[in-house]
């Protein structure tokens, strides 16, 4: 076999080169193609050779998609221009194939010695599958944009050295919000630069920008991986507050680095309000004059305010941390008070009156209002409860109390608690079957002492004369005043004798009487003008022994007011006795009839 020729081996190569290659004459007719050509166009070599126009289903595409018109063929623009054609990208589309094939394709003219164009050499090789690769990267760089833009936060995406690299939409909106022109958002910028340029402009607080600078340098350098910022960004308008983080990408070479601010100037405002309203409420608790204190779900006090440990005696610091039972719980009251506790947390609150202690061991009454405090959704936060120091109240009540039972000058039971007392004088004799007894005693020519030395000088004899009747008899007995110079002595429980429990009761008022006829010495006067008035008295007494035949007392006063009069009429000074047994035709009969003694 002949060996092949040097022409005939640089043919062989051409033919089965991997580049297309196809040899136009000056007249755009083909004059040469390789296999590679064919294949790549999409044409049989019998389709190509000799051919200007080939099937009209075939066409070049620019990078558009745009069908190319024959005269922008590269052969065309070569033959047209006779200059080279360098790298230009096409498509090929033909008939019997689905996808483009995408090329690059350069072509040269070649001119012979005497400068005539012999013929076009143009070459070609495939870049479909860069193409497609580049689609599916453009593909996913948009959808990272996309993801990027829908992002509300101004996120920023730096090089190893700091500059933009890419922005996102919020970005952008941010940039022209703030007077940046349209279309300019800094990508290209050092970002450092950028943040300088606005903290300038913004007035923004030192601090947090020097922070700032350091974290972003330590992210350039590679010294760690992330780092978080609050940092305030006010403008003449409004008082804006920014969250920035700087985070290097993961896994990503050359070196990116994310930058995400976030406006959380409402949640500042936010917390700012809530701020306040902390720091009102504390305020309003410790200004408060009942005591506050506030306990923790788990039940220790978390605070307290200056009127509570007023009141208590006991500091801040000795009541913080404390839980049941509380220091100013006496321990007689344990049970009680944690028996208002309880109920608190079973019914969400409660008032009560209770009994606490001071530091130095004295007791008082206070009114607590507790209630528990929920959150928005519904779980206990805490259990607060106001404190009333109500030993005041307790002290007017009681002598509101003395004012409807007790005479006010002689501080004796008046003629309601007196009732009272006789009540329970007859139930006692039922209950015993002993007689009781009752003296009404009417001070004998009082009346000129007030007129002659004044009313004060009158009171203080009556005052004189109640503590002389509560000397003469027991302490289960009672004196009371009746009205003006008149007593009254109940004396409880005496003999089952009535013979007995009259001599008895003879003799409890004689001793009264004697008691009322020693002389009185009255100060009189003020600290200045002192005065002593020596004066004499007596006093008249009825009195009768009763069991429980009687059912009203208002009988026996009616009765023992009756004999009373009587020791008037026989010339003061004296005692006089009923000495029938009480029963009803006694009381019908004996229907008293005051007259003048
Ligand atoms: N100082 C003073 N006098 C009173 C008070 N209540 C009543 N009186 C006076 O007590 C007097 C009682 O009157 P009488 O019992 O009729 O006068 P009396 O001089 O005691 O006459 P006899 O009872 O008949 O001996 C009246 O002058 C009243 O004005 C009081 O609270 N203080």
């Amino acid at each position: 076999m002949r060996a092949k020729s040097r022409t005939d081996v640089r043919l062989d190569v051409l033919m089965n080169l991997h580049t297309g290659v196809v040899v136009h004459a000056p007249d755009t007719s083909i004059i040469f193609s390789n296999h590679r050509a064919a294949e790549l166009l999409g044409l049989s070599e019998d389709q190509m050779l000799g051919k200007r126009v080939i099937d009209p289903n075939w066409c070049f595409i620019d990078s558009e998609g745009n069908r190319l018109a024959p005269e922008r063929y590269p052969v065309s623009l070569v033959l047209s221009t006779l200059t080279p054609l360098r790298e230009t990208v096409l498509g090929v589309l033909a008939p019997d194939r689905a996808d483009i094939v995408w090329l690059i394709v350069s072509a040269f003219p070649d001119f012979s010695s005497s400068g005539q164009l012999l013929r076009v050499v143009v070459n070609f090789h495939d870049i479909s599958q860069r193409k497609k690769m580049e689609a599916e990267l453009e593909k996913s760089r948009a959808f990272a944009h996309s993801i990027l833009d829908g992002i509300a936060a101004n996120v920023c995406v730096l090089d190893e050295e700091g500059k933009i690299i890419a922005v996102n939409q919020a970005w952008k909106d941010f940039y022209v919000d703030n007077g940046g022109a349209q279309g300019h958002c800094h990508e290209g910028d050092n970002y450092l630069k950028v943040c300088t340029n606005a903290i300038q402009s913004l007035s923004a607080e030192l601090q947090s920008a020097s922070q700032f600078y350091i974290g972003f340098r330590e992210i350039i350098e590679g010294k760690r991986e992330r780092f978080d910022l609050d940092y305030p960004c006010h403008s003449p308008k409004e008082q804006r507050w920014f969250f920035v983080r700087v985070a290097a990408m993961r896994n990503v070479s050359p070196r990116r680095i994310v930058v995400t601010h976030v406006d959380i100037s409402a949640q500042k405002q936010t917390q700012e309000h809530l701020q306040k309203s902390l720091i009102f409420s504390k305020r309003m608790i410790e200004s408060m004059r009942d005591g506050v204190s506030v306990l923790s779900k788990d039940g220790y006090t978390s605070e307290v305010n200056p009127a509570l440990c007023e009141m208590t005696g006991f500091t801040r610091e000795e009541l913080l941390g404390t839980s049941a039972p509380f220091p100013y719980w006496p321990e007689e009251e344990y049970s009680v008070i944690d028996r208002a506790m309880k109920k608190t947390i079973s019914q969400q609150q409660g008032d009560f009156d209770l009994i606490f202690m001071r530091k130095n061991g004295e007791r008082f009454p206070v009114s607590v209002a507790a209630s528990t405090v929920f959150d928005d959704h519904g779980q206990v936060i805490s259990y607060i409860a106001t404190v009333k120091d109500i030993s005041d109240y307790k002290k007017m009540e009681s002598e509101i109390q003395n004012l409807a039972f007790y005479d006010p000058l002689t501080n004796l039971p008046n003629r309601r608690l007196l009732n009272d007392r006789i009540s329970l004088a007859i139930v006692s004799s039922k209950r015993s079957g002993k007689y009781a007894g009752l003296m009404m005693l009417d001070l004998d020519n009082f009346k000129p002492l007030n007129d002659q030395h004044g009313h004060d000088v009158g009171d203080l004899l009556l005052i004189e004369a109640a503590h002389r009747l509560r000397s003469c008899i027991r302490e289960v007995d009672t004196v009371a005043r009746f009205g003006g110079d008149e007593f009254v002595v109940v004396i409880n429980e005496l003999h089952r004798d009535k013979t007995l429990t009259d001599a008895y009761l003879i003799d409890i008022a004689e001793k009264i009487r004697s008691a009322i006829a020693a002389p009185f010495i009255l100060h009189s006067g003020t600290s200045n003008d002192k005065a002593s008035i020596e004066h004499h008295c007596t006093a008249s007494i009825g009195c009768l022994s009763f069991s429980s035949t009687v059912r009203h007392g208002r009988d026996l006063l009616k009765l023992a007011d009756k004999q009373m009069y009587r020791a008037k009429q026989q010339g003061r000074n004296r005692v006089s006795l009923l000495q029938t047994d009480i029963d009803e035709s006694t009381i019908s009969t004996n229907e008293p009839q005051r007259s003048p003694p």
